[in-house]
């Protein structure tokens, strides 16, 4: 599509800014991290990783969801930031990190080698993305009953609340909703990743 040749342009003008360093994508789950950091990473030919994905290839159980059943959400994020520690001394890569990284001021001191782009996306669009797609891996939303868009509002809002503050001390934040609104939209799901990573590039 035309997004994605525009990115492709786009990112041989900024890889001389971002000279080498890794680029940490953090934020609230379901903001589009994993999805985003991949295309950024094709476009730019950097390598991309997922620091969920790397949690569970080192702890040798195949979803978060089952490394907090068997084990417990300390146990991963002691994974997590083993994790990222390990990366922060590679070049050129992009991460995509899991939405609670932020919480914890060591995981900064690793993440900060790197350029740290917050994806801020609203908490409706979250939910909506997330009752779409399902909670069975997002553990800390997963719920029994009840209508899937509104528990995962809730539960969303509650986690934010927390985190905000954590959010915020990343080099730039990327708003979804201020680019919805500088294109004349007021649905930030008219934004596809490749026009979001496009807009990642403006903070290299
Ligand atoms: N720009 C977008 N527009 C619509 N859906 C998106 C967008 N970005 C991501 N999604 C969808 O939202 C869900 C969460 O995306 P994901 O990349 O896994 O987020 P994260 O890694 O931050 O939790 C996925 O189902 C994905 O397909
Ligand atoms: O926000 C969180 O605390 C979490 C986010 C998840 O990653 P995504 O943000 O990629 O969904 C994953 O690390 C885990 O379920 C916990
Ligand atoms: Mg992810």
């Amino acid at each position: 599509d035309n997004a994605m040749v525009f990115a492709f342009q786009k990112a041989e003008d900024v890889l001389p800014y971002l000279n080498d360093r890794c680029v940490y994508l953090v934020g609230m789950m379901g903001s589009g991290k994993t999805t985003v950091g991949k295309i950024i990473a094709e476009v730019l030919g950097y390598s991309f990783f997922d620091s969920d994905k790397l949690v569970e290839q080192s702890v040798g159980i195949p979803s978060v969801a089952e490394i907090f059943q068997v084990h417990s959400e300390a146990f991963f994020r002691d994974n997590e930031s083993e994790v990222l520690r390990d990366l922060s001394s590679m070049h050129r890569l992009i991460v995509a990190t899991g939405g609670g990284a932020v919480i914890r001021p060591i995981n900064w001191s690793y993440m900060r080698k790197g350029l740290t782009i917050w994806l801020d996306v609203p908490l409706d669009a979250l939910a909506r993305r997330i009752a779409a797609v399902g909670t069975a891996s997002r553990p800390l939303l997963h719920q029994e009953s009840g209508d899937p868009y509104a528990k995962a509002y809730a539960k969303l809002t509650a986690l934010f609340e927390q985190r905000m503050d954590s959010y915020a001390n990343a080099d730039a934040r990327v708003s979804l909703e201020n680019i919805a609104l500088k294109q004349g939209h007021n649905d930030v799901n008219v934004l596809t990743p490749s026009a979001i990573a496009i807009e990642v590039f403006e903070y290299f």
